[in-house]
């Protein structure tokens, strides 16, 4: 008897998996943990040569330029450039569908089912950090994960929404690129998680799969023809993979169709063109299912569509009123950042502490009402106006004055809230005392503060580094 016996919920797709006892073996062992380099911050082989500083042999992941493998056991967040943003962790199979949507700088993009922000991350820096990204979670509790994420990756290009996405509103339409990885019964994150039982999944199937076909019915409203729609789950059960793409095809034979996709070096099995008892358009067999034999990865199943004709409603956008720059003017000229950091950018003050960057030719709709938008950059209630740590980390490696450069050792004490004490002549271009841009490596870090400097020359640094994310740093 096999590791997956039948009263195990996968057991149903044992006539489906090409080599059964391989599929077993794969869903037995643990998932390797994978991360990106930050397109903007750092390449894949700098990541790499960091990462082996520290001891980790990082394996380049060959269908994905920027992702690597981490040795197994060892978490994404052991080695400080994930709490610096240099990297983002995402499972592997997770980072297929937005590589094959492969949105565009000047792309509009929309991700209906957004939290906790991996796909919207990864389309976000896919248009160069500009343009329009609008992130939709129903889920408000899980909003949480995408801000957090929009700061460490210092995302400037997305606005966030709240709605159920088969409510989404018929008039925010006029995307070239959406994203619907719906809410599904997550049956290929067994590697991560244990599995809820056959019955648990039965019960909540059909609900399931009525919520998965609404959102991909308005996905494929709110796209442009011409535009793309990538639809994906992280399950095996073809009633919610093959099923619900087979019902919109039908729904839709003059206006979809199904793309044919590959990525070299990523083995993509075809999706399934029958289920006990029911037939499926043959171009199902174009959609592309990962099981976890295949390429060591959790399960996923993705179909990639064309909207090629019909209508599509497109609303009033939501116009940015730029604030006075003044508050970021102090800031440039504190830290001597050149323009071009800035360019096609723009500061918004709508909330009451910070202000944020926002990409200049951001056009979100006007409806819904976005819970909240771009980077938070300036703390504007401080006399004088700060940059947030989130700034720092995204402008921070830009800046030419009030610099302080710290050596390991230090850099963890900075991270732990602790007193750094600098060594005469340590910084670039410090003035007097007052607040600094910290680097470790060249990366921004957060901000501190300097004492005047001592009769030896050395100065005291007070960190600043947020309370909330000290615990996150190794
Ligand atoms: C598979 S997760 C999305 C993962 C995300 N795309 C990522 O890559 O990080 C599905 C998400 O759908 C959300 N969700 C569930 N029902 C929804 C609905 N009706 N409308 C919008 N989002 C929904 C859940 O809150 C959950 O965050």
């Amino acid at each position: 008897m096999g590791a997956v016996r039948p009263d195990n919920p996968l057991f149903r797709y044992r006539d489906v998996v090409d080599d059964w006892p391989a599929f077993e073996t794969a869903v037995a062992s643990p998932l390797p943990a994978t991360i990106w380099a930050h397109p903007a911050r750092i390449t894949r082989e700098a990541l790499r040569s960091l990462l082996a500083e520290a001891g980790i042999d990082a394996r380049p992941v060959a269908w994905q330029p920027s992702a690597l493998r981490l040795p197994a056991g060892l978490r994404p967040g052991a080695h400080w450039g994930q709490a610096a943003g240099l990297y983002h962790a995402q499972e592997e199979a997770s980072m297929v569908p937005v590589t094959l949507l492969d949105p565009q700088p000047g792309h509009r993009v929309l991700d209906l089912c957004a939290a906790p922000g991996n796909k919207t991350a990864q389309a976000a820096l896919a248009l160069g950090n500009r343009g329009t990204v609008v992130a939709n979670d129903v889920a408000k509790g899980r909003l949480a994960a995408i801000r957090h994420l929009i700061k460490r990756l210092g995302l400037m290009n997305v606005s966030v929404t709240c709605r159920p996405a088969q409510d989404y509103s018929p008039h925010a339409g006029g995307f070239d690129r959406v994203i619907a990885d719906v809410p599904c019964s997550c049956e290929g994150t067994v590697r991560k998680s244990s599995q809820p039982s056959a019955q648990a999944l039965c019960e909540t199937r059909e609900r399931l799969v009525a919520r998965q076909t609404a959102i991909l019915d308005k996905a494929v409203r709110l796209c442009r023809p011409g535009g793309r729609i990538v639809y994906s789950t992280c399950t095996f059960a073809p009633e919610e993979n093959e099923q619900v793409v087979d019902a919109l095809l039908r729904r839709y034979p003059d206006e979809l169709r199904l793309l044919p996709v590959s990525l070299p070096g990523l083995y993509l099995a075809p999706g399934l063109t029958g289920w006990r008892g029911r037939t499926f358009l043959p171009e199902l067999a174009q959609a592309v299912r990962l099981w976890p034999h295949h390429n060591n990865t959790g399960g996923f199943f993705i179909a990639l569509l064309e909207r090629v004709g019909g209508e599509c409603r497109e609303g009033a956008r939501a116009a940015e009123r730029p604030t006075d720059g003044h508050w970021l003017e102090g800031i440039v000229q504190r830290y001597a950042i050149p323009g071009s950091a800035l360019a096609g950018l723009r500061l918004v003050h709508r909330g009451r502490k910070y202000a944020q960057l926002i990409a200049a030719d951001h056009e979100p709709p006007a409806r819904p009402e976005r819970v909240f938008f771009g980077l938070p950059t300036v703390g504007v209630q401080m006399k004088p106006p700060k940059l947030t740590t989130a700034g720092v980390m995204a402008l921070g490696a830009y800046a030419r004055r009030n610099v302080v450069e710290l050596d390991e050792s230090q850099a963890q004490a900075y991270t732990r809230r602790q007193v750094v004490t600098l060594q005469p002549g340590q910084g670039i271009g410090l003035g007097e005392s007052g607040s600094v841009v910290v680097r470790r490596r060249g990366y921004g870090l957060g901000l501190g503060v300097v004492s005047p400097a001592a009769e030896d020359g050395s100065r005291h640094l007070a960190s600043l580094y947020p309370r909330s994310w000290a615990a996150e740093v190794p």
